[in-house]
C-alpha cells in the first residue's frame, strides 16, 4: 500500500486476510489462428488486508480489479503470482482441514440477490443450504431464528420464495445466509449498487450493525466512494489493477493524492450537484 496506509492495527497484530503482493493475468483469446495468446494483468502486485473485526473499503472504476481481487480473496481464484493468506497462513497451502475451515470463514454476499439466491427454493432451505454444504454440525433451526433476528427479519419470511421480496428484503436474506456458518469475514461485493437509494443506506447500516455487534471483520467493494465511506474506516483504492492509495474516508475526500482518487471524489460531488438541481435533495 501507498505512504498513506493505515491507521489500523499495530503492527505485530496479523491480519485475518491479506493478499500480499498478489498478481491475477488472464491468458486471452487468440487474434487468429497462429497468433499468440496475449495476456491482461487484472491484478499487479497488490498488497491488500483486514485486520479482525475492521471494516475495509475497496473502491474503483469499472474494470480496475475489484472482482479479480474479490476472486483471490475468497479462494476461488489462485493467484499467478504473491500469496493470499488466512490468518497468517497461505491460503493455497492449508490441508483440507484447514480449507474447510477458510472456506466457512470466508463469506461473499454479491451484488444482486435475486441471482445468489435460487428462486426454486423457499428462503428457509436456501438459508439451510450453507451448513449442509460445509458439513456444519448445528441444530438447523436454532441457527436460521438467530441470524434471521441479526438481519432484522422475522421467521415468517422462511416458507416464501424470493420473488415474494422486495430488493433490499432480499439482500438481506443473502446477508443471512452468508452468516449461517458463523463466518468472521463478510466480503459484500457491490451490496447495494442494485437496490434503490432509499433502501441502500438500511443495507449499509446493517452490515455496520453486524461488525459492532458480531465482530465480523467487512470488506466492502464498491465503484462509489461515498458508500465505503459511510460504511468503512480505512479505504483502498484500486485503478488499472493496482492499489494506488489507502486511507482514512475523510482524508481521501478532503486531500485524494492519486488521480483515480480524485476522479472517485469528483463523480460524488457530481451525483449530488445533480441531485441538488433536480431538487432531490
Ligand atoms: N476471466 C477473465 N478473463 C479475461 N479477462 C478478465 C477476466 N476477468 C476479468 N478480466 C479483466 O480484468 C480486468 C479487471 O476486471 P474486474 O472485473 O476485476 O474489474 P472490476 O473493477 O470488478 O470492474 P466492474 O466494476 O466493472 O465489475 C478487466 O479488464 C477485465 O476485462
Amino acid at each position: 500500500m501507498t505512504a498513506r496506509t493505515a491507521d489500523t492495527a499495530a503492527t505485530d497484530a496479523v491480519p485475518i486476510i491479506a493478499a500480499r503482493g498478489v498478481c491475477q493475468e488472464y491468458k486471452l483469446a487468440r487474434k487468429s489462428l497462429f497468433g499468440q495468446r496475449e495476456r491482461l494483468a487484472a491484478l499487479q502486485d497488490v498488497d491488500f488486508h483486514a485486520m479482525p473485526g475492521e471494516a475495509v473499503g475497496l473502491v474503483g472504476e469499472s474494470g480496475s480489479g475489484k472482482s479479480t481481487l474479490t476472486r483471490v480473496l475468497v479462494g476461488r481464484e489462485r493467484p499467478t503470482a504473491g500469496v493470499m493468506e488466512y490468518e497468517g497462513r497461505d491460503v493455497w497451502s492449508l490441508d483440507g482441514a484447514g480449507r474447510r475451515q477458510f472456506r466457512r470463514s470466508v463469506q461473499v454476499v454479491l451484488q444482486n440477490p435475486r441471482s445468489s439466491l435460487d428462486p426454486r427454493m423457499t428462503v428457509g432451505v436456501s438459508l439451510v443450504q450453507p451448513l449442509r454444504a460445509l458439513h456444519i454440525d448445528v441444530d438447523p433451526k436454532a441457527r436460521v431464528r438467530e441470524v434471521l433476528e441479526q438481519v432484522g427479519l422475522g421467521v415468517d419470511v422462511l416458507s416464501k420464495y424470493p420473488h415474494e421480496f422486495s430488493g433490499g428484503q432480499l439482500q438481506r436474506i443473502a446477508i443471512a445466509r452468508a452468516l449461517m456458518p458463523h463466518p468472521k469475514v463478510v466480503i459484500a461485493d457491490e451490496p447495494v449498487s442494485a437496490l434503490d437509494v432509499s433502501i441502500q443506506a438500511q443495507v449499509l447500516n446493517l452490515l455496520k450493525d453486524l461488525v459492532a455487534e458480531l465482530g465480523l471483520t467487512l470488506v466492502l467493494i464498491a465503484h462509489d466512494l461515498s458508500v465505503v465511506a459511510y460504511t468503512t474506516s480505512r479505504v483502498a483504492v484500486m485503478s488499472a489493477g493496482r492499489i494506488v492509495e489507502t486511507g482514512r474516508p475523510a482524508d481521501l475526500f478532503r486531500h485524494p493524492t492519486a488521480e483515480a482518487t480524485q476522479a472517485l471524489v469528483d463523480s460524488v460531488l457530481t451525483v449530488e450537484k445533480g441531485l441538488e438541481g433536480s431538487a432531490l435533495l
